[in-house]
């Protein structure tokens, strides 16, 4: 038996009250609650959202623990206010059999700091040739019910169809790295102003946009369900935007980074912000901006991507793409979609996000796409105790050397965001409190 009484917190910024946790559920929510024998937590004035969930994570293990392993990567999904993350399968072994998913699952469950939801390879070993055993990754322990062989995009339109059928059966859905690979061979930097300044050969937008128009096409063909990796470009908000209207079942996601970085930042030849999809121009982070609030886009996820020192502190080109994401992901969203200042004032601009749109699109809405029940639920009684409390008023400092990360390729060095999180509970148990780790 455990219990907790988190005082003064402001469910979604509302009023202040009590939240009881006893036995990994919330029990009540009240001004006054309280239980015997419970752990009293100071929230006075904390921000209380259900805890977030990220549907693009790399945790680098199996393969390459040198980077990340489930259990740090975990730590900083945590302290970023997570209590679940969406594993992405571009391991080594890929995760494209029952047993490499299970092993995933598994070092997530022992690492006992964030639910950890493997997710399976596409095609066998990523290779864009064979579909892999999706329907014994969904029927294994691990239950998967996202495909993806993000890194690679699945380019080939007839397996891409052929996977869109086998998930429909089981209600999976293949989340698309859009990147046409004929477009790219080379690729370093979005292909505009930036590229031809530098003498890097280009990333058109036009490699991800022609993906994104033909999956929404096979999707409503196959009436399937099909998920989109970070979107990037503004065009790309346009095709989703017409799919949708036509009811198609296609759903988006945007990083952080490309809600607030663009392709200038290459001028410093800094591999730090070499990412793939590229960093693109100030009208794309306009329009993923105004497409995340208008719902256009549908979630916030980190694909946070850890690489070692040797894998990204080189030239440019030889640099390997991916940023860190997880410790930085809230305060980068408060810092892009609140009004500039006003992160926790309670009034905001229309067309931004308050702190329940903020919820919606970084915890509900991504824990219903990965089927995660217990998670993605708003503090409230019989609740599971997935939650994590935030100091809107804090701002705090990026520092490579401090994140929990196995790496410290993060783009934000030395930059001042918004908001820290204070706590997050797992199943009713503490994984962080007072901003620090609990394992
Ligand atoms: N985003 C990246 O630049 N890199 C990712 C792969 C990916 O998400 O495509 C990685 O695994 O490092
Ligand atoms: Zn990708
Ligand atoms: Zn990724």
């Amino acid at each position: 038996m455990s219990s907790f009484v988190l005082t003064g917190a402001r469910i979604l910024g509302t009023e202040k009250t009590d939240i009881v946790i006893t036995d990994g559920v919330v029990t009540e929510v009240a001004p006054g609650a309280d239980a015997p024998g419970a752990t009293r937590i100071d929230a006075d004035g904390l921000v209380a959202l259900p805890g977030l969930v990220d549907l693009h994570t790399h945790l680098r293990e199996p393969g390459r623990e040198d980077a990340e392993t489930v259990e740090s990567g975990s730590r900083a999904a945590a302290l970023g206010g997570y209590t679940a993350v969406c594993a992405m399968a571009n391991t080594d072994p890929v995760a494209d059999t029952a047993g490499v998913v299970e092993q995933v699952y598994r070092l997530g469950r022992d690492a006992g700091l964030v639910h950890v939801q493997p997710i399976g390879a596409v095609t066998v070993g990523l290779a864009g040739e064979r579909l892999a055993e999706l329907g014994a990754m969904a029927d294994s322990a691990a239950a998967v019910r996202i495909f993806s062989d993000d890194g690679n995009c699945v380019s080939d339109p007839r397996l891409m169809r052929r996977a869109l059928e086998y998930v429909k059966a089981f209600d999976g859905v293949i989340a698309q790295h859009a990147e046409e690979p004929r477009l790219t061979a080379g690729a370093q930097l979005h292909e505009g102003e930036w590229s031809a300044r530098l003498g890097l050969t280009g990333w058109p937008a036009v490699a991800e946009e022609a993906i994104i128009a033909r999956d929404v096409l096979l999707a409503e063909h196959v009436g399937a369900r099909l998920h989109i990796c970070h979107v990037s470009t503004a065009g790309s908000v346009e095709i989703l935007r017409w799919a949708k209207a036509r009811g198609i079942r296609v759903t988006a996601e945007v990083t952080p980074h490309h809600l607030l970085l663009t392709d200038a930042l290459a001028e410093s030849y800094d591999p730090v912000f070499k990412v793939n999809p590229p960093l693109r121009t100030d009208a794309d982070v306009a329009a993923l901006r105004a497409a995340l609030a208008e719902g256009v886009v549908d979630v916030v996820a980190t694909d946070h991507a850890p690489h070692t020192v040797e894998d990204k502190e080189c030239e440019w080109p030889y640099a390997r793409p991916g940023m860190l994401g997880l410790q930085t992901a809230l305060p980068v969203v408060l810092d892009t979609m609140f009004e500039p200042g006003s992160a926790g004032a309670v009034d905001l601009a229309p067309g931004r996000l308050d702190w329940d749109g903020l919820a919606e699109r970084m915890s509900r809405r991504p824990a219903r796409i990965a089927g995660l029940a217990e998670h993605g639920r708003d503090p409230a009684p019989g609740a599971p105790a997935n939650l994590t409390l935030v100091d809107p008023a804090a701002r705090v400092t990026v520092e490579p050397g401090e994140l929990a990360s196995g790496s410290r390729n993060t783009p934000y060095s030395g930059r001042t965001l918004p908001g820290r999180v204070v706590a997050t509970f797992l199943a009713g148990t503490p994984t962080v409190l007072d901003g620090k780790a609990q394992q």
